[in-house]
């Protein structure tokens, strides 16, 4: 079986340790590298010190170190980290799987421009169940065209720092193209006073921050006599991290062009 060489930046991170002990638990994969920011308390230490396991990848800050035997990156950073490894897997033909979010237009531009040089998957979840949700509004979005105001609701950890979260808005943007709308144009990030009545066109966010809440998403359509919720709950990240794993198995096959979950998963 041929092992896929793969590399995790932000190795002491929430996603990062998930996706190092999934790799250590695939058949088919080995850990080829384990990045972090420079200062990162881990950087150092075994990849796998905190699985009480030796993994013979040291924590590093070096793109150098870190890259250097890998043919994937699994990326789960911020978008100023994300964006300097991809520049690095761009040179070297590295594949990378992008689950980090938070990237403005530029960021997003800059990622398009890198998948021309190497083949990419970028997705801001990679669970198999957000992907079929996305599916169900599109179809859901069309049904409702007429008389029901949309409103996404999402909720996460305390230490989470952009919002509305990734999934929220690819939600969203999948709902305004289900119904000819722009989400540039008609979403609604916050309320407060006298806010005047709902634009019927538009579509709403609500941000959650709490606790140890790992991910949960509602799309709720609210008519006159029945509202009707799509809501998707993560109760484990190891759902990004198997997520993440087939994205490197779709991109074993590929060598350039940008991609993400809805063509991994064979849902386009
Ligand atoms: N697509 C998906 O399915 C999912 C996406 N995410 C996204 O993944 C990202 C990471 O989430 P999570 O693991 O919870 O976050 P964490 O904060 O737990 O981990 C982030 C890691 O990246 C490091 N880091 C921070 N800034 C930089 C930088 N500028 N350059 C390089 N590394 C950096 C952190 O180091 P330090 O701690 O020292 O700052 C840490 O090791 C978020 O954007 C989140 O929204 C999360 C889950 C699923
Ligand atoms: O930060 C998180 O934790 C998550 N972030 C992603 C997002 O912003 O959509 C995916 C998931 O919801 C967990």
């Amino acid at each position: 079986m041929t092992q896929m060489k793969i590399a995790v930046a932000g190795a002491s991170g929430r996603m990062g340790r998930m996706l190092i002990e999934a790799i250590r638990n695939a058949p088919d994969a080995s850990l080829a590298g384990a990045l972090d920011i420079a200062g990162a308390p881990g950087l150092g230490a075994d990849a796998a010190a905190f699985l009480g396991e030796d993994a013979g990848v040291p924590i590093t800050d070096s793109l150098d170190e870190a890259l250097g035997e890998a043919d994937f990156l699994i990326d789960f950073t911020r978008p100023e980290g994300t964006l300097k490894h991809l520049e690095y897997c761009a040179e070297h033909g590295i594949k990378a799987i992008i689950g980090t979010t938070g990237f403005d237009d530029a960021g997003k531009a800059a990622i398009a421009a890198a998948a021309r040089h190497t083949a990419v998957v970028f997705a801001p979840n990679m669970s198999v169940g957000v992907n079929v949700t996305m599916k169900l509004l599109e179809l859901a979005a069309k049904s409702f065209a007429e008389g029901y105001d949309i409103e996404i609701i999402e909720a996460h950890h305390r230490h989470k720092v952009d919002a509305p979260s990734g999934t929220a808005l690819q939600m969203g943007e999948v709902v305004a193209r289900a119904l000819g709308r722009d989400l540039k144009e008609v979403g609604v990030f916050a309320r407060e006073g006298v806010t005047g009545e709902r634009d019927p066109s538009s579509i709403g966010f609500a941000t959650i921050r709490g606790g140890d809440i790992v991910g949960d998403h509602t799309v709720l359509f609210a008519g006159i006599g029945e509202r009707i919720e799509i809501s998707h709950k993560s109760s484990s990240r190891v759902t990004y991290a198997n997520g993440s794993l087939r994205a490197a198995r779709f991109l074993a096959g590929r060598d350039v062009g940008l991609y993400d979950m809805q063509d991994v998963l064979g849902l386009r």
